[in-house]
Order: structure tokens, then sequence, then C-alpha cells
């Protein structure tokens, strides 16, 4: 495995909820190709295919809570595997959620080379995912989930940033201005890889 996908560049895409992740995501892939897999659609993904797995997800997800990581890595290893042959990188959509997530996935795929940590204010994320959860059919994209997302957000996977942070490997990226300058600047960072 790790083998397979070693040419390929691993992006971590990590951000609070509502954020803007999965917008910037597909606007990388327009531009760059990259493979973009959000951990979030693979597990709704599950939900929707109505196996007895999916319910517990749906279970869980609905209450704002992390699923295990094993279930999680899994299935975003699946989905790298399908992908190796043809892909030059990877985008890694709210992953990891907590420290040990990260380190599990370097054990078993591989190391990031870069992290795009984007960045808006608590109450932005709120105000934007109230406004997706008008039309998203979301079931967790209602007020009192979007909060325990934050509060979990916060104490969960903050620490990540700083724990790639020390590597050297972090760009953070203002998501509070419009979308095509966000991307301006998700750009840069990945212009930069080179
Ligand atoms: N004004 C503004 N709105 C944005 C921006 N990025 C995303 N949005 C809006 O905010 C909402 C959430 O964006 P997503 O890209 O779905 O966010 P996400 O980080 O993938 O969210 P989760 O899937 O909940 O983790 C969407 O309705 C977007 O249209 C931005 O840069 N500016
Ligand atoms: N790595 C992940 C990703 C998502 N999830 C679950 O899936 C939900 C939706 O994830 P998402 O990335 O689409 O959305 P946000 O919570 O970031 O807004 C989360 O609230 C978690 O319940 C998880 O447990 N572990
Ligand atoms: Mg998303």
């Amino acid at each position: 495995m790790a083998d397979k996908i070693k040419d390929a560049k691993i992006i971590f895409v990590v951000g609070g909820p509502g954020s803007g992740k999965g917008t910037q995501c597909e606007k990388v892939v327009a531009k760059y190709g990259y493979t973009h897999l959000s951990s979030g659609d693979l597990l709704r993904a599950e939900v929707a295919s109505g196996s007895e797995r999916g319910k517990t997800l749906q279970a869980i997800m609905q209450k704002g809570e992390l699923v295990p990581l094993d279930t999680v890595l899994d299935m975003i290893k699946d989905a790298m595997i399908a992908k190796a042959d043809v892909s030059k990188g990877f985008l890694i959509d709210g992953y990891p959620r907590e420290v040990k997530q990260g380190e599990e996935f370097e054990k078993k795929i591989g190391a990031p080379c870069l992290l795009l940590y984007i960045d808006a204010k608590g109450e932005t994320m709120v105000k934007r995912l109230m406004k997706r959860g008008e039309t998203s059919g979301r079931a967790d994209d209602n007020e009192e989930t979007i909060k325990k997302r934050l509060d979990l957000y916060y104490k969960a996977t903050e620490p990540v940033i700083a724990f790639y942070s020390s590597r050297g490997i972090v760009r953070k990226i203002d998501s509070e201005l419009p979308v095509d300058e966000v991307f301006g600047h998700v750009a840069k960072a990945i212009d930069d890889l080179k």
C-alpha cells in the first residue's frame, strides 16, 4: 500500500465545521487534478447505503461525535488504494480529527507534505452551517449538533494543528475572505510544494 502511493502528495485539509474545506478542495481538484477524499462524505456514503454499519455511523454523526478511528481510516485507505495508480495527489479533507488519527494514518499510509489549515471564526462557521442546513439535508446541520461539532473541533482537532506546526508543514489560510481569494492562498501553498 505505502508503496503504491509513495510518489503521490498527501495533503491534510483541516478546519472547523463549515470553515470551507469542501469548497476549497473542489477548486483544487479543478485546477490540479488531485483526488479529493472527504472523510465526512465517505461516512455519509456508508450511511446512505443503508448497511448495518451505516446505521451505527448515522447515530454517532447525528450527535456530532467522532466515529471510531479505525472505521474512518479503513475507508480512507480503501479509497486511496482505488485511486493510487492514477492519482498524483490526495486531499484528505476533514481528517485527522485528533492527533491520534494523524499518527495512525502515518503508520498505515504515509506522511503528509502539507497541512492546509482552513481558518474561520466560530460565529462565521455557525452562520455558514445554518445557511447550508436550509438545503443540505445533512442531519448534523442543525443548531444543537453544530455547537457540539464546534466544541469538539476546538478540543480535539485544534491540537492537530499544533502537532504538525512543529514539523513546519502547516499553512494557515484565512477563510473569512471571499471564496476566490481564499483559493488564491490555497493555490500558493500548493505551488510552493514544487
Ligand atoms: N462567504 C464565504 N462562504 C463560504 C466560503 N467557503 C465556504 N463557504 C460556505 O460555507 C458553507 C460550508 O462550506 P463547506 O465547504 O461545505 O465547509 P466544510 O468545511 O467542508 O464543512 P463540513 O463538511 O461541515 O466540515 C457552504 O455553504 C459554503 O458555500 C468562503 O470562503 N466565504
Ligand atoms: N474523520 C472523521 C470525519 C468525520 N466524522 C464524523 O462525520 C461528521 C461530519 O464530518 P464532516 O467532515 O463532513 O463535517 P464537519 O463536522 O467538519 O462539519 C462529524 O461530525 C463526525 O461525526 C468523524 O467522526 N471522523
Ligand atoms: Mg465538508
